[in-house]
């Protein structure tokens, strides 16, 4: 089973961002992972497409992109542009998720859906086949830092029953509160993907904490 680990910039220091990407570089990371963030779909402001493509210019691992905000339809071919690998839209933004999913895979972009903690796993059933990846949220999006929430464990196995069955190759990629602990028992859940913000960027090796992740 595929174990992959993707720390969040957004826990970086923005200050030095460069020198946050060159250790993921020079890591065991298979993505990096963005959160771009609207203040709108979520109470929080990050940062979008300009960040993207200069960081673009110097990274060494799949972009990995996870859109928190109202409208994804809008920004699909810019942040491709941008040199998106993977592309996430939320569940609860999307009306036309079909239409939001076709539109990500016309752009030779990954394509992926996030599902909020109140929202249930089966709501995916009739657009899993299309999937790349699943990513569930283990906090409430807009903040790195957060708690783990419990019931993630459980959505995990719930995911892995429904790739097994309609698309085994969709990885399940979990994103809140990832730490050795939580990192564990989502892979030992059926996660493939762990985001990683905090935990990498505050500890004092960034590059051992990803390796350490990647052996849990
Ligand atoms: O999507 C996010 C917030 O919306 C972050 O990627 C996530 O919270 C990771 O941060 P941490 O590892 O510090 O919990």
């Amino acid at each position: 089973m595929k174990r992959l680990i993707a720390p969040s910039i957004l826990s970086a220091d923005f200050n030095r961002l460069g020198e946050a990407i060159q250790t993921i570089n020079q890591s065991e990371a298979d993505f990096i992972h963005f959160d771009v963030m609207d203040g709108v779909f979520v109470p929080n402001i990050s940062f979008g497409i300009p960040v993207i493509k200069d960081v673009n210019k110097i990274a060494e691992k799949p972009l990995d992109v996870h859109l928190m905000i109202v409208n994804p339809d809008k920004f699909i071919v810019p942040f491709a542009k941008a040199g998106a690998s993977y592309l996430t839209v939320h569940y609860e933004a999307c009306p036309h998720l079909h239409r939001t999913i076709q539109s990500i895979k016309e752009q030779n972009v990954k394509a992926s859906v996030c599902l909020n903690p109140h929202t249930p796993v089966w709501l995916l059933e009739d657009i899993i086949a299309e999937l790349d990846m699943v990513l569930l949220m283990s906090v409430n999006p807009g903040f790195g830092g957060q708690k783990f929430i419990e019931n993630t464990y459980k959505k995990v196995a719930q995911l892995k029953e429904l790739t097994e069955r309609f698309n085994p190759d969709c990885l399940i990629e979990v994103d809140g509160g990832v730490n050795y602990e939580t990192g564990k028992k989502l892979f030992e859940a059926g996660a493939n993907v762990l985001v990683a913000g905090s935990f990498v960027f505050n500890a004092e090796n960034s590059i051992e904490t990803i390796k350490n992740l990647k052996l849990l």
